[in-house]
């Protein structure tokens, strides 16, 4: 299965907030057609509702067998809002779930144990085709439905099988997370700049390409990241001097962005008890 049956029988989008609306731009801008997906939310943004006027099904009956149905909605809300799409445990739809830290073990108690279940972690630069999305799915779930959400979740990324369930916890806290992470770090690298003196609108040019540029070089280049780090550096020179303090061992960056993953990750534990 591919997108063309997703495109055939249709894409159900049970929550459509940031990371919903986020692969939703993603598959419209990678030919997805408006029509063959039907949201339901109960506070749909105006982005949606003009969507409609493109063929979008919003909150509207479902489809009696769409091939997907992404559960979208905050881990807190999922209960509240299977009800919705229960009917479809019936049809051999895949329920394909982004919620953070909620099991495959708990799906299946609500949706029934025959039901195909692929529990994933997307990110939101999803948006712009630029996620990484891990997947693990549930006894039920087929070679070719797993194969038909891989192709779905790579029209926005990057994907990752993995065996282990439990490693959704690290993930989260790597990669679902992670974009805040990085957007934090261009926020603060404009406010240093600016505490340096330069405009702020120059800083935060400064600050969001370097990051950008970064973020591609580290992708495209054969060398590692840590290669790529040395490449910036001069003997004596300007990063060495930055580094030094970034680098610190008790103080700097690696401290703190593994307290920082940690703490995501045991959240995400937290979410599935
Ligand atoms: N935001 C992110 O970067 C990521 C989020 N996730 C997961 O995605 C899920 C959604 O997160 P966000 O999009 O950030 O949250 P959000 O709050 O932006 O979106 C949730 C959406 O669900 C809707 N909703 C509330 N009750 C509903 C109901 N009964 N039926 C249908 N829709 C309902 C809300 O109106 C809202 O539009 C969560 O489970 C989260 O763990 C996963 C990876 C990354
Ligand atoms: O903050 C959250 O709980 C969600 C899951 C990963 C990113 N956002």
């Amino acid at each position: 299965m591919s997108m063309q049956s997703i495109e055939a029988r249709g894409l159900v989008l049970l929550g459509c907030g940031k990371m919903g609306s986020a692969m939703l731009e993603g598959w419209l801008a990678q030919g997805l057609s408006a029509s063959s997906i039907t949201v339901i939310d109960p506070y749909p943004s105006a982005r949606l509702e003009a969507l409609q006027a493109e063929g979008l099904h919003l909150n509207t009956p479902l489809p009696k067998a769409p091939a997907v149905c992404l559960l979208a909605v905050k881990p807190q809300m999922m209960a509240e809002a299977l009800p919705q799409i229960g009917d479809l445990a019936k049809a051999d739809t895949v329920f394909l779930s982004i919620a953070a830290g909620t099991s495959i073990d708990w799906f299946e108690g609500a949706l029934g144990r025959r039901a195909p279940i692929i529990r994933a972690m997307p990110n939101t630069p999803a948006a712009v085709g630029r996620g990484i999305t891990a997947l693990v799915g549930n006894a039920q779930a087929s070679e070719a439905q797993m194969a038909m959400a891989e192709s779905l979740l790579s029209a926005v990324g990057q994907t990752v099988r993995i065996e282990d369930e439990t490693m959704m916890d690290a993930i989260t806290g790597v990669s679902g997370s992670g974009p805040a992470y990085v957007f934090h770090m261009i926020e603060t690298m404009a406010a240093a700049g600016v505490a340096e003196g330069l405009p702020e609108d120059l800083a935060m040019q400064l600050a969001k390409a370097t990051v950008a540029g970064a973020g591609v070089l580290a992708m495209e280049a054969d060398e590692d990241p840590s290669q790529l780090r040395v490449n910036v550096t001069s003997p004596q020179g300007t990063t060495a001097a930055g580094l030094e303090v970034l680098m610190d061992h008790q103080t700097g960056l690696p401290p703190l962005i593994k307290r920082t993953v940690a703490a995501a990750a045991e959240r995400s534990r937290e979410l599935g008890k």
